[in-house]
């Protein structure tokens, strides 16, 4: 995990996160954190192959810019860049082109390989890394994808409490572990509550890790009954 905090944390840098499928490195969500998290995990910018997003909020897309700008000018290449299609447009045109437009780069053609994923149907981005996008409410009029990922590990963006989706992952469709985003204190309003996870049958919460959480995460340690939380800089394995 590149970073576990919420947009507005301190001390935890950006929920970003590398998936590491076999030789290659996905950037799941490159936020305003996310360049200086992987210089303090020491690992290069230029070892990033592909990157993948969930949504527009700086948190999760702030970074692209640099990324965008030291790929070309510094390591002369192009990062696959995967997008569920409705993003892709509000990406280039409300988000990147005010810093990447130049008279030889007008698209984001220009600086990535793009392609473009659909949501609801899985697509192998990488050998051995397959996604899901799954269509997410988070705030009304903007599009968000979580991510079903190699059919077994749903990686949420910042959703609103869907305990119905969590059950027929689980329960249909054999979800055996959930890295979710969690809010602290109510009201969530664009984010699930702690207090709305704890709801949850304990056969879900077992599966459930907490990422995406504020400052006061320290005050919630030993009261998140069986989920744990997830941790910066920490490497999972499923
Ligand atoms: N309608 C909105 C929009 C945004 N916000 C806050 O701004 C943050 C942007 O990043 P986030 O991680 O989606 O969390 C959002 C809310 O804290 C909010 O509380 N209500
Ligand atoms: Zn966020
Ligand atoms: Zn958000």
């Amino acid at each position: 995990m590149l970073g576990t905090g919420s947009a507005f944390a301190k001390t935890y840098l950006n929920t970003n996160a590398l998936l590491y499928a076999n030789q290659q490195t996905l950037l799941l969500d490159c936020g305003v954190t996310a360049s200086q998290s992987l210089y303090r995990l020491g690992k290069p910018i230029e070892e990033i192959d592909a990157v993948l997003i969930s949504h527009i909020h700086a948190d999760h897309v702030g970074g692209m810019e640099e990324l965008a700008f030291q790929m070309k000018f510094v390591y002369g290449r192009k990062p696959l860049l995967f997008i569920p299609e409705p993003l892709a447009k509000p990406l280039w045109e409300s988000s990147l082109k005010g810093g990447l437009l130049q008279d030889e780069c007008a698209s984001l053609d220009d600086y990535f390989d793009v392609r473009l994923i659909q949501p609801g149907t899985r697509t192998e981005l990488l050998p051995g890394l397959a996604v899901e996008p799954i269509q997410t409410a988070h705030i009304p009029g903007k599009n968000s994808y979580s991510y079903l990922i190699n059919d077994t590990f749903f990686y949420s963006a910042d959703l609103v409490f869907n305990p119905e989706l969590l059950r027929g992952l689980v329960e249909e469709r054999g979800c055996t572990t959930i890295f979710h985003d969690c809010q602290l204190k109510p009201p969530g309003v664009v984010h699930t509550t702690l207090e709305e996870l704890m709801s949850l049958p304990a056969s879900i919460q077992e599966r459930i890790w907490l990422m995406h959480y504020d400052d006061t995460k320290p005050q919630f340690e030993g009261k998140t009954g069986v989920m744990r939380f997830v941790e910066q800089h920490e490497r999972y394995r499923f």
